[in-house]
C-alpha cells in the first residue's frame, strides 16, 4: 500500500466547463484515483475552483453581484455538475479560502526572506474612467503589424503576434471603451525565477524522464528559453492580499497576488480545507510537508504544463522548505470540436451540464477516456460518440449483462444456477481474463488511459465470445447442467466487470455489482491471477435483472444533438 496524492488543474470559476476541460484534467484524475483506491492504496484526490483574477471580477460586475457572492454561487454550480459526473474528490475546495490566503502569504514571506522577491516599479496602463489599472487583456486597439482593430494588449488574435499594450494604435479600455488612457508608474512584486533556473533544471533532470513526453518536452522547452522574473501582484480588489507586515505600502495600495501565484498553492490550501472542515480534524501536513512517502500525480491540459512543471516547482524550491513536489505530471493534448478547440469564451463545444441533460455520466466518461487526447489532439464527433456508445457500451457490455441475467432467470429462477464443473472452455476463458486483466493493470499503472480502456473493452468482448461459443440457449435443449455452468460462469464475468470497470463507469458498475446479493462483497481486486477462477459469485446467490444499462443512440437522436450543439461540418 502506498500513499497517493492526486490533483487536477483547478477549473476557473468563470462558467461551467466543457468536455475538453473534463477529459483534460478532472476525469482522468478521478479514474486514476478510483483505480488506486480499489487496489487498496491510501488516496487523497484534491481539486478546487480557481476563483481569483479579472475575469471573475468582470463576470460578477456583469451580473451586478459582489464578486464573493458570484464565486460562491458559481462554485456550487460547478460542484453540482461534477457530482453529476461522479467525480469522487476527497475535497473540492475554493482558492479564495482563508486557508489558501494564509499559505499563499506564507509562501510569499518565505520567498522574500530567501531573496527571491523584489519590488519593482513598472509602467502600466491606467484608465481614469474605470478607476483602475488595466491588465494587458483589457486594453484593446489596432494591431501595429496587421491593422486588425480588435487586437488585445497581450496578443493580436489575427496575426498572432505578441504585443505590449503600449504597442496598440488607438488603445481603449475593454471594460468601458474609454480611450482616455494614461500610462502610470506603479510598484509590483517580482518573483526572481531567473535565480532559481539552475535548481529547477536539476530537479527536472532527476524527475521528468518518467513523465509523458508531452509534459517533459514542454518543461524542457521552457527551461531552454530561460526562466524570467515575473510580476506576481496585480491591482485588483479580488485576490490574496499582499501581507502588510512585510509590504505595508503595497498592502495599503490594495495589491493582491496574481492568480497564477495563488492557484497552484491552493492544492495545499484545499488539502487544509479538507482537514479543517472535518469536525474531528485531519492531518493535511503529512501529505505535503516532508512527505517523502507520498507519490504525487498531477493532471492537466498542455497549456497548464509550464506553470506546474517549472514555475510552481520554482516557487516551492524558493521557500527553502520541504514542500512536496510533483512526482508524475500527466498532461493531455486538446480535445477539439468540429474544427476548433472547445472554447468557453466562444461557447464552442458541448458543456458538461448540457451533456448530463442528454445522457447519464457513464456514457461520457467511457467515451472520453477511451478516446482521451493522450498522444495527439483528438476531435469529438457525434458519429464517433454514437458508434462507441452503441458498440462498446450497449452491445458489448450492456447486452451481455442483460442477456445472461434474463435468460438465467427465465430458465433457472432468481438465483445463480448450480450446474456442472468447469471444463476446458472455462479454463481457457480464465486464462484469457487473467491475461487481459494484467494488461489493464499495466496500462492503468502507467496512466495510459486509452490502452487501459481498450483492455477493458477486450475483457467485455471475451465474455461475448465465450457466450457465443457455449451458446447456453442451445445447451439448455440437451444438457441443463452445461447451460447452468455457462450461465454461472457468465454471471461471474458480470461481477468481475462490475469491479474492474468501476473507475470508468462507476454508476453502471454499481448496478452490475449489486445485481447479486452477496454477503461481504467488496469492489476491490487484488490480482489478475486470482480472477482466473471466476468463482466470486457462488451458485445459489440471489440476483436481479437490472434495467437496460445503456440505450443505443439512434440517428434521430444524433440529429437532435447536432442541431442543439451545432455539430455540422464546417
Ligand atoms: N479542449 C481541451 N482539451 C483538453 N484539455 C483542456 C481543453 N481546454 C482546456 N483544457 C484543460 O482544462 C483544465 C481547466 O481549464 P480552465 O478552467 O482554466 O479553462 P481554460 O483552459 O481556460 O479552457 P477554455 O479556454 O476553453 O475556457 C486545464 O487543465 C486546461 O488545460
Ligand atoms: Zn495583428
Amino acid at each position: 500500500m502506498a500513499r497517493h496524492l492526486i490533483t487536477s488543474a483547478l477549473p476557473y470559476i468563470n462558467g461551467i466547463k466543457h468536455l475538453g476541460n473534463m477529459v483534460g484534467s478532472m476525469l482522468p484524475a478521478d479514474v486514476y484515483a478510483r483505480y488506486l483506491r480499489q487496489r487498496g492504496h491510501e488516496v487523497l484526490y484534491i481539486c478546487a475552483t480557481d476563483e481569483h483574477g479579472t475575469p471573475a471580477e468582470l463576470a460578477a460586475a456583469a451580473q451586478g453581484v459582489p464578486v464573493a457572492e458570484f464565486c460562491a454561487t458559481a462554485h456550487d454550480a460547478q460542484k453540482a455538475v461534477y457530482d453529476g459526473f461522479s467525480l469522487a474528490f476527497d475535497y473540492f475546495g475554493r482558492s479564495s479560502s482563508a486557508q489558501n490566503r494564509e499559505i499563499t502569504q506564507h509562501f510569499a514571506r518565505k520567498l522574500n526572506e530567501n531573496g527571491f522577491i523584489e519590488e519593482r516599479a513598472i509602467r502600466q496602463v491606467y484608465s481614469p474612467v474605470d478607476g483602475r489599472f488595466l491588465p494587458d487583456r483589457y486594453v484593446e486597439g489596432t494591431c501595429p503589424h496587421c491593422g486588425y482593430d480588435k487586437a488585445r494588449g497581450d496578443q493580436c488574435e489575427n496575426c498572432t503576434r505578441v504585443l505590449d499594450p503600449t504597442d496598440l494604435i488607438n488603445p481603449r479600455s475593454a471594460i468601458s471603451g474609454s480611450t482616455e488612457l494614461e500610462v502610470r508608474e506603479t510598484k509590483h512584486l517580482f518573483l526572481l525565477q531567473s535565480k532559481l533556473q539552475g535548481e529547477v533544471e536539476k530537479w527536472i533532470d532527476a524527475t521528468a524522464d518518467s513523465w509523458p513526453q508531452l509534459s517533459s518536452s514542454i518543461a524542457r522547452k521552457w527551461l531552454t528559453e530561460g526562466l524570467h522574473d515575473r510580476a506576481i501582484t496585480r491591482d485588483l480588489d479580488w485576490g490574496v492580499p499582499v501581507p502588510a507586515d512585510v509590504w505595508p505600502e503595497l498592502a495599503a495600495e490594495g495589491k493582491v497576488f496574481y492568480v497564477w501565484f495563488d492557484a497552484p498553492i491552493e492544492y495545499i490550501g484545499a488539502t487544509r480545507e479538507w482537514a479543517e472542515t472535518a469536525p474531528e480534524g485531519r492531518d493535511w501536513k503529512s501529505w505535503w510537508y516532508e512527505a517523502d512517502d507520498v507519490r504525487y500525480t498531477e493532471f492537466m491540459g498542455k497549456d497548464n504544463v509550464p506553470f506546474h512543471s517549472v514555475m510552481f516547482p520554482a516557487t516551492q524550491i524558493g521557500t527553502r522548505e520541504p514542500w512536496k513536489r510533483v512526482d508524475f505530471l500527466k498532461s493531455f493534448n486538446w480535445l477539439n470540436y468540429y474544427g476548433g478547440k472547445f472554447s468557453t469564451s466562444q461557447r464552442r463545444g458541448v458543456f458538461t451540464h448540457d451533456a448530463l441533460e442528454l445522457l447519464p455520466a457513464d456514457y461520457w466518461r467511457y467515451f472520453m477516456m477511451a478516446n482521451a487526447p493522450e498522444s495527439d489532439d483528438t476531435s469529438f464527433t457525434w458519429e464517433h460518440f454514437q458508434a462507441t456508445v452503441n458498440k462498446d457500451l450497449a452491445d458489448t457490455l450492456g447486452n451481455f449483462v442483460n442477456r445472461v441475467l434474463s435468460f438465467s432467470r427465465k430458465r433457472f429462477g432468481d438465483a445463480v444456477p448450480e450446474g456442472g464443473t468447469a471444463g476446458e472452455a472455462e479454463t481457457r476463458l480464465g486464462e484469457e481474463i487473467a491475461r487481459l486483466l494484467a494488461e489493464y493493470e499495466e496500462q492503468m499503472e502507467a496512466l495510459q488511459f486509452r490502452k487501459a480502456a481498450a483492455a477493458l473493452r477486450a475483457l467485455w468482448s471475451a465474455g461475448n465470445s465465450y457466450l457465443e461459443e457455449k451458446a447456453p440457449w442451445l445447451e439448455i435443449k440437451t444438457d441443463q447442467e452445461a447451460a447452468a455452468l455457462t450461465l454461472r460462469t457468465a454471471m461471474n464475468l458480470i461481477h468481475l466487470y462490475a469491479v474492474v470497470s468501476e473507475p470508468f463507469v462507476p454508476t453502471t458498475a454499481k448496478a452490475m455489482r449489486t445485481a447479486f446479493r452477496l454477503d461481504a462483497d467488496k469492489a476491490t481486486w487484488t490480482s489478475a491471477g486470482e480472477a482466473r477462477s471466476l468463482d466470486a459469485v457462488p451458485a445459489g446467490t440471489p440476483f436481479i435483472v437490472p434495467p437496460v444499462l445503456f440505450a443505443k443512440l439512434t440517428d434521430d437522436d444524433l440529429e437532435v444533438f447536432k442541431e442543439r450543439f451545432g455539430g455540422a461540418e464546417d
